[in-house]
């Protein structure tokens, strides 16, 4: 995200906080409890650390955190399967816009959804990012996808069923 450019910050910041507000939780002082995802969300419900109706006094709960993640993950996993599939003039702002709106982009504000699509224009084109990816060839990069798309896809599923199980899928 970084080599991309500073018009990507805004996303970055967001980024790494959420993902620090996580690792906080697992330095503190029930952070066995973050072991895992499962283990997770039985301490936060079992304890009322999370704000089901709207948010009030815990708005740092991992379950709501990890919520954004794991709808970031969507889109990644969208985006990855385009580029993976994508030709030699796939526009990379295209995939990832679509990629975005049909996943992240319902639970944005209008403001937060026209800043991120004009960050995407600013995307560099398909050659361009490969080599930021900086994985090798089109080829080795496809090769990379094939494998790394099938474990993003059943970490989604894992996370989805389970905040399904517990109605956490929609947490302010
Ligand atoms: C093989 C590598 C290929 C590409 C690698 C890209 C790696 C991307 C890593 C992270 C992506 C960005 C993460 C953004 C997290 C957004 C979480 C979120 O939804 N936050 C919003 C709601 O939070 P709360 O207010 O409820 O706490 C927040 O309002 C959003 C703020 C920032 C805007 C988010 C726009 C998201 C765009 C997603 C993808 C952009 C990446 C483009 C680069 C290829």
């Amino acid at each position: 995200m970084n080599s991309l450019g500073s018009i990507f910050s805004f996303i970055s910041k967001d980024a790494v906080n959420k993902i620090q507000i996580m690792v906080t939780h697992q330095n503190g002082e029930n952070g066995d409890k973050y072991e895992t995802l499962q283990s997770m969300v039985k301490y936060e419900l079992d304890n009322n650390l999370v704000d089901l109706q709207r948010r009030a006094e815990h708005p740092e709960s991992g379950c709501r955190t990890l919520l954004r993640l794991h709808r970031t993950l969507r889109w990644l996993e969208l985006f990855l399967e385009k580029l993976r599939t994508s030709t030699e003039d796939s526009k990379t702002s295209v995939m990832c816009t679509d990629a975005y709106n049909d996943s992240l982009a319902q639970y944005h504000a209008w403001i937060i959804r026209k800043a991120a699509t004009m960050a995407f224009c600013a995307l560099p084109g398909r050659a361009a990012f490969f080599q930021t990816m900086n994985v090798g060839s089109t080829e080795q990069v496809v090769a990379m996808l094939v494998e790394a798309i099938p474990f993003i896809s059943k970490v989604y599923e894992i996370t989805e069923e389970l905040y399904k199980q517990h109605n956490l899928l929609e947490l302010p």
